[in-house]
């Protein structure tokens, strides 16, 4: 007789994630300058695929829906450059999701923003998987690298304001930083099945738009600096 997987069982968990790991890793980056970061970061790892995507949660979605078709994985990884909310993540630091919060998919009223969910028409919430999430967080901290856990944010639009900002965080308690494809990127991983996790290296403070305070090399050279702990955890 066939045993059925007990979810709630460590072991039958272990052998869950042994299985998914050996079925590789995709990567999903916006643009080549970030995909060419964790590239070299992995320093040609065996059982990774890093592609850029596009920018944005519906070019993520797509291209990460495209390449889940065409190859077999066991985890999907959205990884890129972020906003960091002040307080909760500073410049070059690095932020591993708990959580993929699609922060502004949803519907003004009369009340205020209110999501999808709340509406009943969408999914806007995505956990990561606990697990890894705890192994990559804890890798990267014994590297010594500044790093973070807490809800990322993926947003259609990039905060420009300190009162979006101040709305976002109120909205997401404990908000550690904001892009805007990682639930693109959730929602064709959950489509199959798949856990996902969120990375980003912080280039910027979400807030008032001020290109000048952008740390992007610095941010792509931390994202690198990740690739050697995304090897050893995720393999
Ligand atoms: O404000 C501008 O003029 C501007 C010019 C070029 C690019 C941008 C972006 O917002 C890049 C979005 C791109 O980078 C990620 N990212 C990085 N920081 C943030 C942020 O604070 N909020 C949202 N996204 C951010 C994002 O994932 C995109 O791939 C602006």
């Amino acid at each position: 007789m066939t045993s059925r997987l007990d979810p709630g069982n460590a072991e039958d968990e272990f052998h869950k994630e042994q299985k998914q790991a050996s079925l590789g890793v995709l990567i999903v980056t916006a643009v080549d300058a970030e995909a060419e970061a964790v590239r070299r970061g992995l320093g040609g790892a065996a059982g990774f695929t890093v592609i850029a995507a596009g920018a944005g949660p519906a070019a993520a979605a797509a291209g990460t829906a495209a390449a889940l078709a065409a190859g077999s994985y066991g985890c999907v990884v959205s990884a890129g450059i972020g906003g960091g909310f002040p307080g909760r993540a500073a410049l070059g630091s690095l932020v591993v999701a708990s959580e993929l919060i699609f922060a502004d998919l949803g519907a003004e009223t009369p009340e205020g923003f209110r999501s999808a969910a709340e509406l009943g028409f969408g999914r806007v919430e995505y956990p990561a998987d606990s697990g890894r999430v705890q192994r990559l967080a804890a890798g990267l901290a014994a590297a010594g690298l500044a790093v973070s856990t807490g809800p990322v944010l993926t947003v259609s639009t990039a905060t420009g304001s300190a009162v979006t900002a101040a709305a976002l965080a109120a909205r997401v308690p404990g908000a550690a930083a904001e892009a805007m494809e990682g639930c693109g990127v959730a929602a064709a991983a959950v489509a199959r099945n798949l856990p996902v996790l969120e990375i980003r290296a912080i280039s910027n403070p979400v807030g008032p738009r001020d290109r000048a305070a952008w740390r992007i090399g610095e941010a792509l050279e931390a994202l690198a600096a990740a690739g050697p702990i995304l090897s050893e955890v995720l393999e």
